[in-house]
């Protein structure tokens, strides 16, 4: 029986919290770990849709993958949440629902600074908030309240995928999670 944990990969858009989620998720299943990754984008196609970008609906958006990855996470599975969560009390509630539950929590601040977030652009979407074709967009003219004092702090532009997602891993490794 292997250990389950949640990993939220906390993030503005383009900071690599999905190419990091499915780095470390390849490596923990060549490893025999049971593994699963909540990705927002499909999340929102289900069991979030209908849902927008308001403060709201982010808050239930979170919600409802924090109870996700705590059920998952207390059965064995590696949640892997690849989430911008950018509300500094929704993080907090999941963390509580993980306490609670008695089951490991790690926050991950993938930090990448919007400059280079920007410049990635992976879905186009900071040239659509520049054409003024989209509003409120998280860390631009949306609010993002950056964690205080997460397990990890990646700056990932310092980095390769690999060695971010080996950051991850050693973290998970300390607390005696793999
Ligand atoms: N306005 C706005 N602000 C931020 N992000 C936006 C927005 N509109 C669409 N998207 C895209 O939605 C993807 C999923 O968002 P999340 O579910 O992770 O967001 S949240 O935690 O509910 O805030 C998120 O995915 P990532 O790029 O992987 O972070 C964005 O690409
Ligand atoms: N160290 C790194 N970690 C993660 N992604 C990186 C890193 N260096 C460069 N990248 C690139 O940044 C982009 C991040 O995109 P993505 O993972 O979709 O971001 P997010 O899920 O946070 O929106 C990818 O094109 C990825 O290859």
């Amino acid at each position: 029986m292997t250990t389950g944990a949640t990993v939220w990969l906390t993030g503005l858009p383009s900071a690599g919290k999905t190419t990091i989620a499915y780095e470390l998720a390849g490596r923990l299943r060549e490893e025999g770990h049971l593994v699963e990754v909540l990705d927002g984008d499909e999340i929102r196609e289900f069991i979030s849709a209908g849902l927008g970008f308001s403060r709201e609906d982010r808050h239930t958006n979170v919600q409802r993958i924090g109870f996700l990855a705590d059920l998952l996470a207390r059965n064995g599975v590696k949640a892997l949440v690849p989430v911008i969560a950018p509300y500094a009390d929704s993080r907090d509630a999941v963390r509580k629902r993980h306490e609670a539950s008695g089951t490991a929590y790690l926050e991950v601040h993938v930090a990448t600074p919007v400059e280079v977030c920007s410049e990635r652009d992976v879905k186009g979407l900071y040239a659509k908030q520049a054409a003024g074709e989209l509003t409120g967009l998280t860390g631009v003219d949306d609010p993002y309240e950056a964690p205080q004092s997460p397990d990890l702090r990646i700056e990932s532009q310092n980095q390769t995928v690999q060695e971010s997602a080996a950051s991850v891993y050693a973290l998970l490794s300390e607390r005696g999670l793999v």
